[in-house]
């Protein structure tokens, strides 16, 4: 099979710089040569150059922003992540921010009508443009594929099919009081870190796969935000949250889901190469790394 690797350089999803930068760092850490070396099949058609839209020509919308920018790029991303999903090829998003999830998933749903959704995460990623405080679209990926809160034109393209019973989270610890509401009001499972340090990991994961593809017959689209993840694992990042999975916990969630035979396509969103020491990068893109190939079979043993 072959990994079809999709470099998203964008950050209008957010404000701080960098994060753009992602995949260019994590293409150059080698990540290509260590799926090969896996056995895959890899192709990689170059970074996708988004052109901006200048601010001038992308006024907010309510507390929106960027978001004629964010809903082109998003779109472009469906388009691609679709195609690649029909040719029978898994794609495998390198971010960039969150709200690319909104392309990933939109063109998994394309392709897999039924497919469930894994999101790991610090975040929900759920506000509506009603409950957002801060307009950061990587904070409403969730809500646009539910078809939730008042429509935003700019965004009636996105797949809103997404059924709240075929998400599940993992790793929750910074929730807007917006975002706790809509959880609750749609049924949404979330383990937080509550439930990991109660359960622990791998009662967890067994929980959230019971939940959304009980029979291990769904098609799972694995949706990894590195802030998921403490921030002594993956520090370079833009929104750190203290309190988060450890690097094991991290890894045993990607390894468990390869072990599944289900994962149709990955997102890897939200490395931020230029917030930290150069340690602290090279720290976060090789966890990054790490975590995508057990996500793609790689073992222990
Ligand atoms: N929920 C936040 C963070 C979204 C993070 C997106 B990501 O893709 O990284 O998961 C807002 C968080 N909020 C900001 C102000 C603080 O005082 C409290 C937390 C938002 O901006 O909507
Ligand atoms: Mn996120
Ligand atoms: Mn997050
Ligand atoms: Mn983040």
């Amino acid at each position: 099979k072959t990994i079809a690797v999709v470099g998203c350089p964008f950050s209008g999803g957010q404000p701080r710089v960098g994060v753009d930068k992602g995949p260019i760092h994590i293409v150059e850490a080698g990540l290509l040569t260590q799926l090969k070396e896996l056995g895959w099949n890899v192709q990689f058609d170059g970074h996708h150059q988004f052109e901006e839209i200048s601010a001038a020509n992308d006024p907010p919308i309510g507390k929106l922003k960027n978001p004629r920018f964010v809903s082109k790029v998003t779109k472009a991303v469906a388009q691609v992540v679709g195609d690649h999903a029909k040719k029978g090829k898994l794609p495998l998003t390198i971010g960039g921010d969150h709200s690319l999830a909104m392309g990933t998933i939109s063109g998994t749903l394309d392709t897999y009508p039924d497919a469930c959704v894994i999101w790991i995460d610090a975040h929900a990623d759920i506000n509506t443009s009603d409950t957002t405080d801060t307009g950061n679209i990587h904070g409403m990926p969730v809500s646009f594929l539910l078809g939730l809160g008042s429509k935003v034109p700019e965004f009636s393209w996105v797949k809103s099919s997404l059924r709240p019973d075929r998400i599940v989270y993992i790793g929750l610890r910074d929730v807007d009081a917006g975002e706790k509401r809509i959880l609750k009001e749609n049924n949404i499972k979330a383990f937080s870190m509550h439930e990991v340090d109660k359960y622990g990991i791998g009662k967890v994961v067994e929980m959230a796969l019971d939940h959304v593809t009980p029979n291990r017959d769904r098609p799972i689209h694995l949706s990894f935000d590195v802030d998921a993840l403490d921030p002594t694992v993956a520090p370079s990042t833009g929104t750190p949250v203290r309190g988060g999975l450890t690097f094991r916990e991290g890894h045993y969630i990607c390894e468990a889901i390869y072990e599944t035979g289900l994962l149709v396509a990955l997102d890897l969103m939200e490395v931020n190469p230029s917030l930290e020491d150069e340690a602290s990068v090279k720290q976060t893109v090789a966890v990054g790394c790490s975590l995508v190939r057990s996500a793609l079979g790689e073992t222990l043993l």
